[in-house]
């Protein structure tokens, strides 16, 4: 693999801060092909030679989130009392709203894993990789959104089931489910020109990570948050509420960044900021290549964009933004982005420039306990919700494994299952861009709308194929790691490894579990069901899948292309899948 090719999947179009970096990067990094690079997860030295850098950050030494540096914090600007969202709405300080009863305590102890855990349902032994006999193996080994209920959970576990509806009414009132909410929008601390976004935004009650987050994000004085929650459950409007909430409307000026792996992730959450900010006088600036000129001013409230992008613009020194005007600095797939052979180097060097006393927030559906150690560097003293191991997954994600005969059996098994499927919308991960465009190429001469994306492609291009696919012009997308994580498409009902995962040399080729996760989160969004199709096709592939539900504690149903009754099942999973919960 070539280094750019592997810096390139996310950040490719960047421009000289991320050539520096692939530069970088090139010296460390072997195996030239195609592939598109998997997250990477940085080994021992690796974490050594990155926690020494944290440490040596100039914005190290940043106070106890709780208690940012007084001299420090007079340099900042003042709060403009007159601004409709500032300082009133905020938690804490807003006289007329009360603060809920149940609001976190502001110590990382107190806001520890329980806060996303409500009290669990008893566990079932767990049987990681057994199947039952009744073609769909058994219900959740123990669960967030269902107790074992498969109905709920997921697609079928029996034909007898499988018209069981459940509405996301049902989802939010089960206190198993990563949607549950004990409360209203109301309760939380949430101006009042931000509801009005919310519900224009068909949000009737927030997921269990808002209710917990929103208190810690908006609580005065100001705390770092880590926090980790499945994808699909809402981490995008709980961060989005906090960058709304916290910037000045009448500063023209960005007074938060939030930066996300690729442009396509980075538009889309552009739009949810629009979308419930709405109501407010508070203006985007989407960051990426070629979206900005040097020397030219950025006068909107909140850049969202990608690391290198951000950093160039920040090392020009005021004249594209004062960073001394940043008030927060969010993360959005954190783990990948402070690991330092993704794109770790830009993003510290961003975190670098900005004052004391900036609110670090970092989201994620995946935090592996190496990259945890790194992100409690990142964010000091930070408010934490973490999940359990076993609870990563949602159970609403069917996931099966697809067995071909050999590496040509897979376009065979693939073909079939879009000849003999009602597929909703899907999305096929491939390794190598090449793979991509060949695989779109020949379904399309087979008669299927199919298109395909990867870093080589024109960023024009790329956001037209992604808008595509949005709309329903594309039925499947077959792309690379460069779409694995945080893209939102809710009618997406299956999702299909045709190649899986792997780490890079220096893991060995290790399964990126990961990767693995945030990819089938492409399906089965906020209570919707979706299935997972991995397709094995020797010993190896087969040796991962195992290592993947061993890993996961789930198990996946073994399905057979050849086999009528297993395509007529999943089939009937699909449509289910298409249904939805509302
Ligand atoms: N409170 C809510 N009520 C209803 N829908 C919601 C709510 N919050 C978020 N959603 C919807 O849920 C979907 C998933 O949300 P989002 O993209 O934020 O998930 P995520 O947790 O960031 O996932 P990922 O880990 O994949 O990035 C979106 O379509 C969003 O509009």
């Amino acid at each position: 693999m070539s280094p750019k090719d592997w810096a390139d999947d996310v950040e490719e179009d960047e421009d000289e801060a991320t050539s520096d970096l692939a530069k970088r990067l090139g010296a460390k990094l072997p195996d030239p092909s195609d592939a598109e690079p998997s997250s990477t997860t940085a080994d021992s030295p690796a974490v050594a030679s990155l926690a020494s850098r944290i440490g040596g950050l100039s914005t190290d030494s940043q106070p106890p989130a709780a208690a940012p540096a007084p001299a420090k914090e007079k340099e900042r600007p003042r709060l403009n009392p007159q601004a409709p969202l500032f300082a009133h709405s905020l938690a804490g300080v807003k006289a007329d709203r009360t603060t809920p009863s149940s609001a976190p305590a502001e110590t990382p102890a107190a806001a520890a894993a329980p806060a996303a855990t409500p009290a669990p349902a008893e566990k079932k032994e767990e049987k990681p990789a057994e199947m039952n006999d009744d073609g769909w193996g058994p219900g959740p080994t123990n669960g967030n959104d269902g107790g074992g209920n498969d109905a709920a959970s997921g697609l079928i576990s029996s034909d007898s089931r499988f018209e069981v509806e459940v509405k996301l009414a049902d989802l939010q009132a089960d206190p198993n489910s990563p949607l549950y909410s004990a409360k209203t929008f109301e309760e939380l601390p949430i101006h009042k020109d931000l509801l009005k976004g919310i519900y224009a935004a068909g949000f009737t009650k927030p997921s269990k990570i808002q209710e917990k987050a929103l208190p810690l994000l908006l609580a005065n004085p100001i705390t770092n948050l880590i926090g980790q929650s499945q994808s699909g459950t809402g981490k995008t409007a709980a961060f989005t509420l906090d960058m709304l909430s916290r910037v000045d409307p009448a500063l023209m000026t960005p007074q938060a960044i939030c930066v996300a792996p690729s442009r396509e992730l980075a538009r889309q959450i552009q739009e949810v900021v629009d979308k419930l900010g709405q109501f407010t006088e508070i203006k985007t600036f989407l960051a990426v290549p070629g979206s900005w000129q040097k020397n030219v001013k950025i006068d909107k409230h909140i850049l969202i964009g990608t690391p290198g992008t951000i950093y160039d613009m920040i090392s020009r020194r005021g004249r594209i933004f004062d960073e001394k005007m940043i008030r927060v600095f969010v993360l959005d797939e954190a783990d990948e982005m402070i690991q330092l052979q993704g794109l770790g180097d830009q993003t510290f060097n961003i975190k670098k420039m900005l004052p004391a006393g900036t609110q670090h927030v970092l989201f994620s559906a995946t935090f592996p306990d190496h990259v945890r150690t790194f992100a409690q560097l990142f964010a000091p003293n930070a408010n934490h919700i973490y999940l359990k191991q076993e609870e990563v997954t949602v159970d609403a994600i069917k996931q099966l494994y697809l067995v071909c005969d050999n590496e040509d059996g897979k376009f065979e098994a693939l073909s079939r299952l879009y000849d003999s499927m009602t597929i909703g919308q899907s999305i096929v991960f491939v390794k190598r861009r090449a793979t991509a465009d060949e695989i779109a190429s020949r379904l399309i001469s087979e008669g299927h709308a199919v298109a395909s994306l990867h870093g080589e492609k024109e960023t024009g291009q790329r956001d037209e194929i992604l808008d595509g696919f949005r709309n329903g012009k594309t039925k499947v997308l077959i792309t690379t790691n460069v779409l694995a994580r945080g893209i939102d498409i809710q009618q997406v009902n299956m999702v299909v490894n045709y190649d899986i995962p792997v780490l890079g040399p220096e893991q060995g080729w290790a399964v990126d579990l990961e990767t693995y996760i945030h990819r089938i989160g492409r399906t089965g969004r906020f209570g919707r069901k979706g299935c997972s199709v991995t397709f094995v096709h020797d010993q190896r592939s087969q040796d991962e899948v195992n290592d993947i539900m061993q890993q996961t504690g789930r198990p996946m149903k073994k399905i057979d292309a050849s086999n009528e009754a297993d395509l007529e099942k999943l089939d009937k999973a699909l449509k289910a899948a298409m249904k939805g919960p509302n």
